[in-house]
C-alpha cells in the first residue's frame, strides 16, 4: 500500500493580529491510501478547507501548525515549518469552490491551459502543447470550441471542468476538490462528482473530496472522515460510515438529509456547531449529543480503532 497523504497529529490554527492563536483543526492523524477517493465531510466551519489547503500547502503565512503531515513520504509539515516547493501545484493540487477564483477572466480556456502546460513542461513545442490542451478538454468532457471561448462565456458547470482541466495541466497524483459541485444544481452536482470519479479511476489519482453533502459523499468515495469541531469523529470505509454511523454526530448528520425512496421523518441537529476558540470542553459534540453523559462534559474521548473504523465517542469506551 503506498500512503499518498499521512498526517500525525497535526494541528492548524490562525494567528490573529493580537498574536492569540486559535487553533481551528486539532490532532489530526490520517492515513490516505494513494488511488483512493477520500471524503472529508462535516458542517460549515468545522474545518474541512483548513485540512485540504493544509495538504494542498494553501495555507496563508500567518497560520500555525504543529505535528506532522507527509505527501508520499516526503515530510511537508513539520511543526511550524511548511516546504512544499516541488509538491504544490504539482504533485498535490486543489479545485476551488469557486471556479472563477482559478480562471483569469481576461484569456481564453485555450491561453490559459496552454500557458499552465509551458509552465510545467517547458521542453513542449508549441504543436505537442496544443494536443496536450485538446486531450484535457476531452477528459473534462468540454467541446473543442471551448479553447477560443473566455470564462464568462461559459456556463457554471463549464467553468467547473475548465477549473478542473487547468489543475490537471500539471499531471498531479492528488487532487483536492473543495466542494467542487456546491454552487451547482443537483444535476450538475452529479455530472461533476461523477467526472471527478472517472478522471481519479483513469489518472489513477488520490482524490480528497471535501463536501457537506452526504448524497454525493456516498456517490464517489472509498474511505470517509466525518469532522466536527476541527477533529476527526469518525473515520473508515465510506459504505459502513455512511450505511452504520457509529458516532452520534455521523448519525444525525445522515438523518438531516433527504434519502431516496426513503419515508423517515428528517430530523434537524439541534444547537449550532462551535466556532474555534469556543469548542466545549470534554468531547466536543457533547452540548449537541443526545446520548451525552457525565464523562463526556470532562473529558475528551481519543479517536478509538474498532476494526477497519475508528470512532472518537465514550459510547465506545463502555
Ligand atoms: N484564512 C483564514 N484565516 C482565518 N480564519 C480562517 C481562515 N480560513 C478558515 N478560517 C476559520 O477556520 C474555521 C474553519 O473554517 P473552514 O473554512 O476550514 O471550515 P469548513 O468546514 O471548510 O467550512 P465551509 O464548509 O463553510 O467552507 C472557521 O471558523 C473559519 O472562520
Amino acid at each position: 500500500m503506498v500512503l499518498a497523504i499521512e498526517s500525525n497529529n497535526l494541528y492548524i490554527g490562525y494567528e490573529s493580529e493580537e498574536n492569540l492563536i486559535l487553533w481551528v483543526v486539532e490532532d489530526l492523524s490520517l492515513e490516505i491510501e494513494h488511488g483512493t477517493t477520500f471524503c472529508l465531510i462535516g458542517e460549515s466551519g468545522c474545518g474541512k478547507s483548513t485540512i485540504g489547503n493544509a495538504v494542498a500547502g494553501l495555507l496563508p503565512p500567518y497560520a500555525r501548525t504543529k505535528g506532522k503531515l507527509s505527501i508520499f513520504g516526503h515530510t511537508v509539515i513539520d511543526g511550524d515549518s511548511r516546504r512544499f516547493n516541488g509538491v504544490r501545484g504539482r504533485v498535490v493540487v486543489k479545485i476551488p469552490q469557486d471556479p472563477a477564483s482559478s480562471l483569469n477572466p481576461f484569456m481564453t480556456i485555450g491561453e490559459q491551459l496552454s500557458l499552465a502546460i509551458k509552465h510545467y513542461y517547458p521542453k513542449l513545442g508549441n504543436g505537442d502543447v496544443k494536443n496536450k490542451v485538446f486531450e484535457l478538454l476531452e477528459d473534462v468532457k468540454l467541446e473543442k470550441n471551448v479553447f477560443d471561448l473566455y470564462p464568462h462565456q461559459l456556463s457554471g458547470g463549464m467553468k467547473q471542468r475548465a477549473a478542473i482541466a487547468l489543475a490537471l495541466a500539471s499531471e498531479p497524483r492528488i487532487l483536492v476538490a473543495d466542494e467542487p459541485t456546491s454552487a451547482l444544481d443537483a444535476y450538475l452536482r452529479i455530472s461533476i462528482a461523477n467526472l471527478l470519479k472517472k478522471l481519479q479511476k483513469e489518472w489513477e489519482l488520490t482524490l480528497v473530496f471535501i463536501t457537506h453533502d452526504v448524497s454525493i459523499a456516498r456517490h464517489v468515495c472509498d474511505s470517509i472522515a466525518v469532522i466536527y469541531a476541527g477533529r476527526v469523529v469518525e473515520l473508515g470505509e465510506a459504505s459502513k460510515v455512511l450505511n452504520k454511523p457509529m458516532h452520534p454526530y455521523t448519525e444525525l448528520l445522515l438523518m438531516a438529509i433527504p434519502r431516496r425512496l426513503s419515508r423517515e421523518r428528517l430530523v434537524d441537529i439541534p444547537g449550532m456547531p462551535p466556532p474555534p476558540g469556543k469548542y466545549p470542553s470534554g468531547c466536543k459534540f457533547h452540548p449537541r449529543c443526545p446520548y451525552v453523559f457525565d464523562k463526556c462534559r470532562l473529558l475528551e474521548p481519543l479517536l478509538k480503532k474498532l476494526d477497519s473504523e475508528a470512532v472518537r465517542c465514550w459510547k465506545y469506551y463502555e
